[in-house]
């Protein structure tokens, strides 16, 4: 290992990588040390813009220690999670030498060599909005690039696998799949590109953010329950998944909107049904959710074909996927009429993500969303209750592309000078 003055020099690299959202959800391991599923998933990455974490890690040979920090809070990284994506990633470490700093690492050199992780998610972190997902990816992606480590995307989603299952997938962009595989050692479970995110370009998404503080039953003890006392887990695992998956790769593969937003909504509506088969009963969506389900179910049912499709992960937040932007904008009025925004608050911080979406709904203003008429299907069947302040905000986004190395410095989030968080 050389370098101009040893001690002081520090080497960066920073990534974003996006999170992922289930269409065929993964919920049951057959493996927990190893993160292996009992069943295959399947996920559409979204546009890193709007959901990503960022992450810098750094390694200089001042480093005492491997440290990390979370959204500016230092946090351990004692866990078996992060200590197995570093083992792991360390073990493929190769040369890395750059030449305008002058420095020179010997692939034996990492061995010895201490790093520091900087992290930021540019949305709420164990809100059940995949944090872990994109969090694992960059860690795994960020470190992989920082060692000059040559492996396959494969590998690095199995890698990424060993921090977060659901993080596998978010190695890649569009449409992914995770394998299960059958390898006791887990070398086949990782994630494969169905389609990129340009091969179905017009669908648009809209999350409505029901809660945004932490959950009370995290996805591993979840599932781990589920394993344990559901036995719907195991018939949907041996019997409805296999040909699920099978049929929404068809749909995804020719734009078929109405078979996948069908299984996609069944789907979700089947991974919930586990949680209340587990014992105790697992309770992830809570009353704004089942409102949000009743709504587009209800418009769904009056124009005799889907117009949208609806999925919940574990926690109350409604991810919904519109075939096209007029279909999101007609999407976004149903919503803002039965959840406007609270009083004080401008439609600027209500929306999120792609605000554009707004102006082909009609709904510059909050004074547009007051004069907005109930949805044609609400007639008589439901009272026009409104339910100002149970959503927190809505993200309007798009399906989006992988990890991505940031080559510019002023991104990283260590300081290049002490090697601590920015
Ligand atoms: N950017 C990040 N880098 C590394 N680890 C992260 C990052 N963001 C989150 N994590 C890890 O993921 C944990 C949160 O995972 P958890 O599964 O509880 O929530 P979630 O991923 O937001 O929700 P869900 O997976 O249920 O959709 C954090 O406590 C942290 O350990
Ligand atoms: C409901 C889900 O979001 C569950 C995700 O679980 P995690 O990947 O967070 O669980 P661990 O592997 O224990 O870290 C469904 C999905 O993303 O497929």
């Amino acid at each position: 290992m050389t370098g101009e003055s040893e001690k002081s020099w520090i080497l960066m690299a920073t990534a974003r990588s996006p999170t992922n959202i289930a269409v065929i959800k993964y919920w049951g391991k057959r493996d927990e040390e190893l993160i292996l599923p009992v069943n295959d998933s399947i996920s559409v990455t979204l546009d890193p813009d709007h959901l990503s974490a960022t992450t810098t890690v750094a390694v200089s040979p001042s480093f005492e220690q491997d440290r990390m920090w979370l959204n500016g809070k230092e946090i351990s990284l004692s866990g078996g999670r992060y200590q197995n994506c570093l083992r792991e990633i360390r073990k493929r470490a190769r040369d890395v030498e750059d030449e305008k700093k002058g420095i020179r690492i010997q692939k034996d050199d990492w061995n010895n060599l201490h790093v520091h992780i900087a992290s930021y998610n540019n949305f709420p972190t164990a809100a059940g909005l995949a944090s872990s997902a994109a969090g694992f990816a960059c860690l795994v992606f960020a470190l992989a690039k920082l060692m000059n480590v040559k492996e396959e995307y494969g590998e690095l989603s199995s890698i990424a696998r060993q921090g977060s299952g659901s993080a596998c997938r978010s190695i890649y962009g569009g449409f992914v799949k995770w394998a299960m595989g059958n390898n006791p050692d887990g070398s086949d479970s990782i994630a494969i590109q169905l389609a990129e995110e340009t091969h179905w370009n017009d669908l648009f998404i809209v999350i409505a953010v029901v809660s945004s503080k932490q959950k009370e039953t995290s996805s591993t003890s979840g599932m781990r329950e589920s394993v344990q006392t559901s036995a719907l887990l195991k018939y949907r695992a041996e019997t409805v998944v296999p040909s699920r998956v099978l049929k929404i790769e068809e749909a995804i593969r020719d734009h078929d909107f109405a078979s996948f937003a069908r299984i996609t909504c069944a789907d979700s509506n089947q991974f919930h049904a586990i949680c209340l088969d587990t014992t105790p009963p697992i309770f992830y969506m809570n009353d704004t959710s089942h409102r949000i389900i009743s709504l587009v179910e209800r418009w769904n049912q009056s124009e005799g074909t889907l117009q949208v499709a609806y999925t919940f992960d574990a926690g109350p937040n409604a991810v919904m996927i519109a075939p096209n932007r007029q279909a999101a904008a007609l999407l976004l009025q149903r919503l803002l009429f039965y959840f406007p925004p609270p009083q004080d608050t401008d439609l600027t911080s209500y929306i999120l993500g792609d605000k554009s979406i707004l102006q082909e709904a009609g709904l510059q203003s909050v004074e547009g969303i007051e004069a907005l008429a109930p949805p044609p299907e609400s007639k008589d069947k439901v009272p026009r209750k409104k339910f100002a302040g149970d959503i927190s905000y809505f993200i309007c986004t798009r399906i989006g592309s992988g990890p991505k190395l940031l080559a510019d410095e002023n991104q990283a989030l260590i300081d290049p000078v002490n090697g601590l968080p920015k």
